[in-house]
């Protein structure tokens, strides 16, 4: 059975930096499922005929990590038959041995309910903001502006909202480096792999 490391959190919060070292650590494979919605809002025309015609090339585009593609992704990640069309491409990628690692809102939600693993990473609004202001070359002020309405538009939405699995693992980055926000990670991930403690009994 492949092993599923599902992690979720709002935008900019580092979930791309920890499922990407995870998965180099553990020789798994990475999905970043935002590109999915993001190459699939950038394609414009009806949204659901782009999810369910998306190919390779249009995951390749080299303008989809912008603000405005985020924007985008997130008006057309609301509509429901858009999200049902990238559901088997997820959990096909998920089921890949010998393990995966996928990273977006709804992973440990709806994607991988039954993954041995999810982390739910988030940081504050305003570190957020100032790590992607730094990583687009930004105004912090817009960018604050801009993954608030997102987050909010993600967290209000009747399918698939982005919110921590019950059992998820909560990683506040906020005062953490990449080096420790990725150690914990780790530290996770094979506490995790050594499956839950049983306890049997001394008699
Ligand atoms: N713990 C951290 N400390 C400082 N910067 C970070 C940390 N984690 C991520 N970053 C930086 O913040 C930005 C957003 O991180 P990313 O992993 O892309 O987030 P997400 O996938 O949640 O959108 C990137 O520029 C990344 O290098
Ligand atoms: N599993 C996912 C992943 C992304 N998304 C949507 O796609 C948008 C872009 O996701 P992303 O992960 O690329 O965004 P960042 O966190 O990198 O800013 C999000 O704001 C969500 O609206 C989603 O609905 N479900």
């Amino acid at each position: 059975m492949p092993f599923i490391i599902a992690i979720d959190g709002p935008a900019a919060s580092g979930k791309g930096t920890i499922a990407r070292a995870l998965a180099a650590h553990f020789g798994f494979h990475h999905l970043d499922t935002g590109l999915l919605y993001r190459a699939t809002g950038a394609k414009g025309g009806d949204p659901v005929l782009a999810a369910q015609t998306l190919t390779s090339g249009d995951l390749n585009r080299s303008d989809l990590r912008s603000a405005e593609a985020g924007q985008a992704a997130s008006r057309i990640a609301a509509i429901p038959e858009v999200r049902a069309a990238l559901v088997d491409f997820q959990r096909r990628f998920a089921a890949q041995e010998p393990g995966a690692v996928l990273d977006g809102r709804d992973i440990g939600t709806v994607i991988c309910p039954d993954a041995p693993l999810k982390l739910y990473v988030t940081a504050s609004d305003r570190i957020r903001a100032a790590r992607r202001a730094a990583e687009l070359g930004a105004d912090e002020a817009v960018m604050l502006a801009e993954l608030q309405e997102r987050d909010r538009r993600d967290s209000e939405r009747a399918t698939a909202p982005l919110k921590p699995a019950a059992d998820a693992v909560v990683l506040d980055t906020s005062h953490l480096s990449i080096a420790d926000a990725i150690a914990r990670a780790i530290a996770e991930a094979d506490r995790a792999r050594q499956g839950p403690v049983i306890r049997t009994s001394p008699w």
